[in-house]
């Protein structure tokens, strides 16, 4: 099912668009909240009568109501969390950045891994060193319009092990808090596992939600279990899971099949009252594609179908704002 509110969006021009925070539909009414910093009191003007230009007459639009707030916009934090290492989480971060991206969000993506840091391969930016300026590092580009910076570019790979909480926490500020100009939402792939370095980062950047990968066998279901309560221990809301590497697609024929069983990550989901958040197949196509650094959402396909439908569902989720 398509969401009324994209068609609304789709009318906005670009311009209004990239001042709005959030915009809902309720009983026939469109409530939109625009970020007016900037402008004066015609602009302002200007700015709520092309909104409601374009918006009245949309199908189901009866009124039009208009909030402009003149705070800088806060840039949001989604964490991208396993319970347990090799589920594919930082697959699923990398694509559902570029996912994101896709549909016009101005995301960054910061590999918070320090086991394992890996987005800079998955995005094809590997050993391109960030560059600084007034002590704070400027993220690197890519051709998939998802600005990365990663704990690779901090640390040495075999000191990370002996990292301790705090140090990991320091070591986050400085990707969090670094020139990412006008982007407002940030993925972050955390480490796997639930420990004291995660609760810690967690604790001293709060996300404003997680995103909990998995993959349908038994065990890693229990270690997400684990990870939804770290996300609970440390006040994070839980956007909900996302089932990957469930189903696996036959690279000769398509058919697919179930080798680890199917429906245990809905059915956890559900047990502890989260959202599902849906499906990536065990699918070579995708592995093949994250190893050459081309993000398989970046492409065409059911792959880049599964990363968008996931990406709808957590846009939808941010949209819906604190009243949510
Ligand atoms: N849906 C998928 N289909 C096929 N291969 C996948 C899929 N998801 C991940 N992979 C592959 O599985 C391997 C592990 O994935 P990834 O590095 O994303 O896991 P991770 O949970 O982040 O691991 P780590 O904890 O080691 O960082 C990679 O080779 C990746 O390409």
């Amino acid at each position: 099912m398509t969401d009324p509110t994209d068609a609304l969006r789709a009318a906005l021009s670009h311009d209004v668009q990239s001042r709005l925070q959030s915009l809902r539909l309720a009983e026939g009414t469109a409530i939109v909240v625009l970020d007016a910093a900037g402008l004066d009191a015609d602009e302002r003007g200007e700015l709520e009568a092309g909104v409601k230009a374009a918006l009245a007459g949309q199908p189901g639009v009866r009124d039009v109501r208009i909030a402009l707030t003149a705070d800088k916009v806060r840039r949001r934090i989604i964490a991208v969390g396993s319970g347990k290492g090799g589920v594919g989480k930082s697959t699923v971060s990398a694509n559902l950045a570029v996912a994101l991206a896709r549909m016009g969000r101005k995301v960054g993506l910061v590999d918070a891994d320090i086991y394992g840091p890996s987005q800079p391969r998955l995005m094809g930016s590997e050993g391109i060193k960030p560059a600084a300026r007034d002590n704070k590092m400027i993220p690197v580009p890519n051709r998939w319009g998802v600005p990365v910076l990663s704990m690779g570019q901090l640390i040495e790979p075999d000191k990370a092990i002996a990292w301790r909480g705090p140090m990991a926490g320091n070591a986050l500020g400085q990707l969090i808090d670094a020139h990412w100009g006008d982007i407002d939402l940030l993925v972050v792939d955390l480490p796997p596992g639930t420990g004291d370095v995660q609760l810690t980062m967690l604790q001293r950047h709060k996300p404003d939600g997680a995103v909990i990968v998995s993959t349908p066998q038994d065990l890693a279901l229990i270690d997400a279990r684990r990870a939804m309560q770290l996300f609970e221990v440390g006040q994070v809301p839980v956007i909900g899971m996302v089932e990957n590497m469930a189903g696996y697609v036959c690279p000769h024929c398509g058919e697919v099949s179930d080798p680890f069983g199917s429906g245990g990550a809905e059915a956890a989901a559900a047990e502890l009252g989260h959202a599902f958040l849906g499906r990536i197949p065990l699918d070579l196509a995708i592995r093949q594609a994250s190893d050459a650094g081309t993000p398989p959402a970046a492409g065409e396909g059911p792959q880049a179908q599964a990363f968008a439908a996931l990406a709808t569902k957590v846009a939808a989720w941010l949209d819906a704002g604190p009243e949510r």
